[in-house]
């Protein structure tokens, strides 16, 4: 990036200021931003009227296109090999989910080699940010053992800061009839070693699932994951009424995962800790599990923080679309336009407990991505057309 530079002819800005619907801060006046590396990092320096730019040493046009706060995707599963879309069809005929499939993709990604698991990691990361991402974070889950769960918290931090540690994510096969061992491991050698390279620890918590783990499984993993000095995220919620919102409520999760099934209690605990807990909502895997949608609308009129991610992963939602995710939640979740985008930008930055991404405003770092459209109603309006991109500031 040049040492600043200068973007005009912005149809639509999107700074997510806190102002207007959804304090998306949405501007029309022919605003214009000055972007400058601030220590190594590009970073949003002014932001107005393009009449009133300081001078700068390159110009963008982007002729008259939207431009948002690049989207944060705050869940993902990017580190795997292997291909589920057999269990996805069985699924459109009748098949339930119930995580069994985990294990498949398990002997698939400790089959691949280093090289081929980053090439395939490297390559989603990038076809996100082709479509709108700038911020992602991922999860292992596919190793479940010390040897792999250490290589994918490895290969994960080699592209992201928010790495999540998922030793939890099921009880692998081979430890079925002792799952004491595994917890055993998860919350002893093995999150000894994936530490240094994570900055959240997750649990499947999911009664539903036999492969998954308890309430009090879940919080013993929680709580070692706390004392090795992670922070917390919790998959909840998924595939009927548990425990999950509670207990992430209660030990204070950035982040509760999924929400498909909500009772009254659930939602009056998520209300109560909005400063803390963010309800985030992945509809990608309602589509692909074909579960009901949660009422995201209701969440919001409850004072409940949302966030909207894709859940990239092989069994249960195979997209990396942001956009896609953003035409769901409006035509299933009950969501505007705008609290769809606030969802997927400032809603993914709380889920991580980010300031400085999801928003355009001084200081934030300069993540633009381009809509190619007056505006950011496209995203779900022209649902499937690849109209976002992240803005490359090297190239323009
Ligand atoms: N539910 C748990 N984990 C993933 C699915 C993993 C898989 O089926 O491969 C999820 O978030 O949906
Ligand atoms: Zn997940």
């Amino acid at each position: 990036m040049s040492a600043s530079t200068l973007v005009t002819g912005i149809g639509e800005l999107v700074t997510g200021d806190g102002s207007g619907e959804a304090g998306l801060g949405v501007r029309h006046d022919d605003a214009a931003l000055v972007l400058e590396e601030r220590e190594g990092v590009p970073t949003v320096a002014w932001v107005g009227p393009a009449a009133a730019a300081p001078p700068a040493d390159a110009r963008v046009d982007v002729e008259g296109r939207a431009v948002v706060p690049g989207f944060v995707d705050s869940h993902s599963h990017l580190v795997f090999d292997g291909d589920r879309s057999g269990e996805f069809a069985a699924r459109m005929t009748g098949t339930p989910y119930d995580g069994g499939g985990i294990a498949t993709t398990m002997d698939a990604t400790r089959a691949a080699s280093d090289a081929r698991l980053r090439d395939l990691v490297v390559g989603r990361v990038a076809e996100m940010r082709a479509q709108g991402t700038t911020t992602v974070e991922i999860k292992s889950g596919y190793g479940l053992d010390v040897e792999q769960e250490v290589r994918a918290v490895r290969l994960a931090a080699e592209v992201t800061d928010e790495v999540t540690f998922l030793g939890a994510h099921v009880v692998p096969p081979s430890m079925r009839d002792d799952r004491e061992a595994y917890l055993d491991l998860v919350t002893g050698e093995m999150l000894t070693a994936c530490a240094p390279y994570a900055r959240w620890v997750d649990v499947f918590c999911e009664p539903h699932s036999p492969h998954a783990f308890t309430e009090e499984e879940s919080r013993r993993v929680l709580l070692a994951g706390r004392e090795a000095g992670l922070e917390l995220r919790v998959h909840g919620n998924q595939l009927g009424h548990g425990p999950g919102v509670q207990l992430a409520v209660e030990l204070g999760a950035a982040s509760v995962d999924h929400c498909t099934y909500l009772c009254d209690a659930d939602v009056e605990a998520l209300a109560g800790a909005s400063a803390t807990t963010v309800a985030t909502l992945l509809p990608g895997v309602e589509f692909s599990t074909r579960s009901p949608y949660p009422d995201a609308g209701t969440l919001l009129d409850a004072g409940v923080s949302i966030a909207l991610a894709t859940d990239c992963n092989p069994g249960t939602c195979a997209t990396s679309s942001m956009p896609f995710v953003i035409a769901l939640a409006v035509r299933e979740m009950g969501l505007s336009p705008a609290q769809a985008l606030a969802a997927a930008t400032v809603g993914g930055a709380k889920a991580l407990r980010r300031t400085d991404v999801g928003t355009l405003t001084v200081g934030s770092r300069a993540d633009l991505t381009v809509i190619d459209a007056p505006s950011y109603t496209h995203l779900a309006y022209r649902p499937g057309v690849p109209l976002a991109r992240a803005l490359n500031l090297s190239s323009g």
